[in-house]
């Protein structure tokens, strides 16, 4: 696959953590929970270069990560915006010139296995558009506003979304475009390509890619660092 970018975004402010310092620069396993992140794109091959998106007051912090930890396919590091979508556009912006292929990844999800992250570009080296995702394990209800339950959709067409999520950067663009001009807002990319019309393709990933998004994460997402130490089989 011909030039391959990596947009990892970090611009979050974490708030469902309730931590003082931001989630993805707690530690994990004895390092900032980004800097997993970041190592895990350094060591694939196939990544050419990338992009990290964080807060505006973390650039200088996320510059001397570099050094300390060897992120040299680190090229940019850019400030982010308000939300994920504004963030990940900023990072499109700022990938290097002849970038064909791009991920989105969350930075707070640090525990993808590179055979996953190779398997969504394959899917999208031939598709133009795949996500990471696995299929939901409860019985999923929409409930009101009033605590009612309105219906149980049927959970055999439910699957959690994760990243990366890859693409085609010239559809991504495109994709970011058009819901630019709508003012359409998403929690993902995979969303805003839906809108054009180009078909999603969905990779199964496994269940140990969680984000670390709520306190009861953190422990888990220590336990499958440790559970992986020595054999990396989960
Ligand atoms: N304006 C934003 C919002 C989110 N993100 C990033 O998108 C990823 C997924 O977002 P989420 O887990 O929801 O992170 P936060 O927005 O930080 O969390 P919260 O909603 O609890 O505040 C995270 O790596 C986060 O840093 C970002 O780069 N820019
Ligand atoms: C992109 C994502 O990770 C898919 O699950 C997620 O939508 C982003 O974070 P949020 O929890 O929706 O803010």
């Amino acid at each position: 696959m011909n030039k391959v970018g990596a947009i990892v975004v970090a611009a979050g402010k974490g708030s469902r953590m309730r931590t003082a310092e931001s989630k993805q620069y707690l530690e994990l396993a004895g390092k900032p929970i980004l800097v997993h992140t970041l190592e895990l794109f350094e060591r694939i091959r196939e990544v050419d270069s990338v992009v990290l998106v964080v807060g505006e007051g973390d650039v200088s912090r996320c510059e001397s990560y570099k050094t300390q930890y060897g992120l040299d396919k680190v090229t940019r590091i850019v400030a982010g915006g308000g939300e994920r979508q504004d963030s990940v556009s900023l990072g499109l912006k700022a990938l290097p010139d002849g970038t064909e292929w791009v991920l989105v990844h969350d930075g707070v999800r640090p525990l993808v296995s590179e055979q996953q992250v190779l398997a969504c570009l394959d899917k999208a080296a031939v598709t133009e558009a795949a996500v990471l995702a696995v299929p939901v394990k409860d019985t999923i209800k929409v409930v009101n506003d009033k605590g009612h339950i309105v219906s149980t959709p049927d959970r055999k067409s439910l699957w959690a979304i994760q990243t990366p999520q890859a693409f085609r950067l010239s559809l991504l663009l495109q994709a970011h475009q058009m819901a630019g001009q709508d003012g359409f807002v998403g929690t993902d990319d995979a969303m805003l390509v839906e809108r054009t019309g180009v078909t999603v393709h969905v990779v199964e990933g496994d269940y140990y890619n969680i984000k670390i998004t709520t306190p009861e994460d953190l422990p888990w997402a220590e336990w499958i660092m440790g559970s992986r130490r020595g054999d990396g089989s989960k």
